[in-house]
């Protein structure tokens, strides 16, 4: 990993519908970094606001408050020429390759679109070659160019989709479970193919998912989601070694093990949220070099004992 920032998230607040009787909280004071390289995966459980993150740092939606800073570059406040930019250096993979894709058109047509905005091929004959290549980077056929979505498996989808996302030459993906939708058989395929391309085409992703195995594969390092709020960030190997904060190893004892008597054995651990209802101040206390967790001064020291 170099030590680069490519994306620095700073105390983000997002409420839908604000200020209205069905305000939600999705996000609260959310703070991280991603480094040019890496992959950071984001976990929690559905409605945990991981989705919201991804949405908001695309620019899709607006926070009431925070910073969002991408290669320096203020997201929130950017130039229009800055935006354009902005738009081909992030790209996002959908959960749902089935619901992402225009049924009416053409493969070529769908992977090319991001090609055609930004005037990236030189003629016809330049954008049906990249067309081909994508396809073949992404392990599909490249006669299949001319073939409509629903003539493709589940699994097949989501690599159009990852070709499209490519197909702009991107720095920076947004994966928004990207897998979950997929049969259990293909989901280890897809994440492969990710991790492959991610090395290949030097990207930086951001994960997110509820599967903690696969994150775990793939992310470099992890930020735990709980009610809108990040409870605990570090390295994969940290977070699930060594978690601290509650939620996390409650989250982590629910993971069935593969080896049954292990899994006999498995305790799940309960999980007490009255910590992040208290009303108490908690700020990212840094426990460990990298590994961090939302903790009240107290606490802190606490963890730093155990
Ligand atoms: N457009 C919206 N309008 C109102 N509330 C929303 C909207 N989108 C999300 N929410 C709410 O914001 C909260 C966070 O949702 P979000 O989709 O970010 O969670 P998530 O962790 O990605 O969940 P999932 O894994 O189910 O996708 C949830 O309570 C959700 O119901």
């Amino acid at each position: 990993m170099t030590a680069k920032k490519i994306l620095e998230v700073k105390n983000l607040n997002l409420a839908f519908n604000a200020g209205k009787a069905n305000e939600v909280k999705a996000i609260s004071n959310v703070s991280f970094d991603i480094y040019e390289g890496e992959v950071f995966g984001l976990v929690g459980e559905s409605g945990s606001g991981k989705t919201t993150i991804g949405r908001t740092i695309l620019k899709l939606y607006t926070p009431q408050s925070g910073e969002i800073t991408f290669e320096d570059h203020n997201v929130l406040k950017m130039s229009a020429s800055e935006l354009k930019t902005f738009r081909k250096d992030a790209q996002m993979i959908f959960q749902d390759p089935q619901a992402s894709l225009n049924g009416r058109m053409k493969i070529k047509d769908i992977i090319a679109e991001g090609i055609d905005i930004h005037h990236l091929a030189a003629d016809k004959n330049d954008r049906d070659v990249q067309v081909e290549r994508l396809l073949e980077l992404v392990g599909l056929n490249k006669d299949h160019s001319s073939r409509y979505p629903y003539e493709f498996s589940g699994g097949q989808r989501q690599r159009i989709g990852i070709a499209r996302a490519l197909a702009v030459r991107p720095k920076f993906i947004v994966a928004d479970e990207p897998i979950s939708a997929l049969d259990v058989s293909i989901q280890a395929q897809v994440v492969n193919l990710m991790k492959k391309l991610q090395k290949q085409e030097k990207l930086t992703y951001l994960f997110i998912a509820h599967d903690l195995s696969m994150v775990k594969y793939i992310s470099d390092r992890i930020g735990v989601m709980h009610w809108g709020k990040i409870l605990e960030i570090g390295t994969s190997d940290e977070v699930y070694g060594h978690p601290i904060h509650p939620y996390t190893k409650s989250l982590l004892s629910a993971i069935p093990i593969p080896d049954p008597e292990a899994e006999l054995a498995r305790q799940p651990i309960d999980y007490d949220p009255s910590i992040e209802t208290d009303g108490q101040k908690r700020t990212m206390h840094e426990i460990q070099p990298g590994h961090l967790v939302l903790s009240t001064d107290e606490e802190a020291a606490e963890f730093m004992k155990g």
